[in-house]
């Protein structure tokens, strides 16, 4: 019998539908047991991640029941500590290895979670694929997430060939990955060692031969890049980034865009904070995803004057 069942998913428009599902799937982002379907001109195809969209499907295209799950990788993570549907996961998805389950939030200054295996290998590491591109993550070591993919896309796009590129909170080197094909230099810092130590790894399978990694504390660059300055500088400490933009500033060339990553509560949260590190800056605030009932992901997109 046919049911309705709430469901991520990611609309797009029908002559680029097909285009857009195969991408989808080929990233390992669409749930392929649910049938996508037209609606006003738009696909809409369920997908395992968050996303700003839910909709509804019908279970009658369903193939199997899967527990909600995220996959990174040949790793999935389950919302609920279910072993035996963890066990069904893997068997519906060839491509995962790994069934995990988060035994704490994302914490410490690391800001990492630990994990229990409920079923496959034991391990929390995985080869993830992003856009042509090759990534080790290990979630226990380091911070990882797939959620912000078309950031880095949307951002991508909108760089010019050969920036000088500045990533103060690096992690594993996502950001610098799929930017550094287009900057002339990325510099990429975190302060963890397990993430700079993947970071390197992820430089070297990408073959970027200008992407040059930093461990070390983010407030310490001003001074350890010394005159150096940068086009582009990505800011995604979503607790704590605003406090480090009087560093920025220190780092921003004339005309900068700098991305500054934050959770918060109201819109324009940190305008002041933005326009004390950078007068006259022009700023656009974007909304990317719920977080909490009250608050949610943002983005400042900072574009310094020529003035200052
Ligand atoms: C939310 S994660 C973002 C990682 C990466 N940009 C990404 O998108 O996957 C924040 C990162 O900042 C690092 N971090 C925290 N405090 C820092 C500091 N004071 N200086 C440099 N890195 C720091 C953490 O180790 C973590 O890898």
């Amino acid at each position: 019998m046919s049911e309705k069942v709430m469901q991520w998913c990611v609309r797009i428009p029908v002559r680029e539908g097909e285009e857009g599902r195969r991408k989808l799937i080929a990233e390992g982002k669409a749930d392929r047991s649910l049938r996508p379907y037209v609606e006003d001109g738009h696909l809409l195809v369920p997908v395992l991640e968050e996303t700003s969209l839910q909709a509804e499907f019908s279970t009658t295209g369903i193939r199997e029941e899967l527990p909600r799950h995220e996959q990174i990788g040949g790793i999935v993570v389950l919302q609920e500590e279910d072993i035996a549907g963890a066990e069904k996961i893997l068997a519906a998805r060839p491509s995962a290895h790994t069934a995990l389950f988060a035994t704490s939030p994302v914490e410490g200054e690391f800001r990492t979670k630990t994990f229990r295996v409920l079923a496959g290998e034991n391990t929390t590491e995985t080869m993830y694929h992003e856009y042509g591109h090759r990534m080790i993550i290990d979630l226990t070591a380091a911070y990882f997430s797939a959620r912000l993919s078309n950031e880095r896309q949307r951002i991508l796009s909108s760089m010019k060939e050969g920036e000088r590129i500045l990533d103060m909170f690096a992690g594993v080197g996502p950001f610098p990955v799929m930017l550094g094909g287009k900057a002339k230099l990325v510099v990429a810092n975190d302060i963890n060692p397990s993430a700079v130590y993947l970071l390197q790894k992820n430089i070297r399978l990408n073959h970027l031969h200008n992407v040059v990694p930093i461990l070390g504390d983010a407030m310490n660059l001003p001074e350890m890049l010394d005159s150096l300055k940068f086009d582009r500088i990505i800011m995604n400490l979503p607790f704590a980034a605003y406090g480090f933009l009087a560093g920025a500033a220190k780092l921003a060339a004339k005309g900068a865009h700098i991305h500054l990553y934050s959770l918060v509560e109201k819109e324009g949260e940190h305008n002041e904070d933005i326009l004390r590190a950078f007068p006259n800056a022009k700023i656009t605030e974007r909304f990317l995803r719920s977080y909490s009932p009250t608050s949610w992901h943002a983005v400042y997109d900072i574009e310094v004057s020529n003035e200052m």
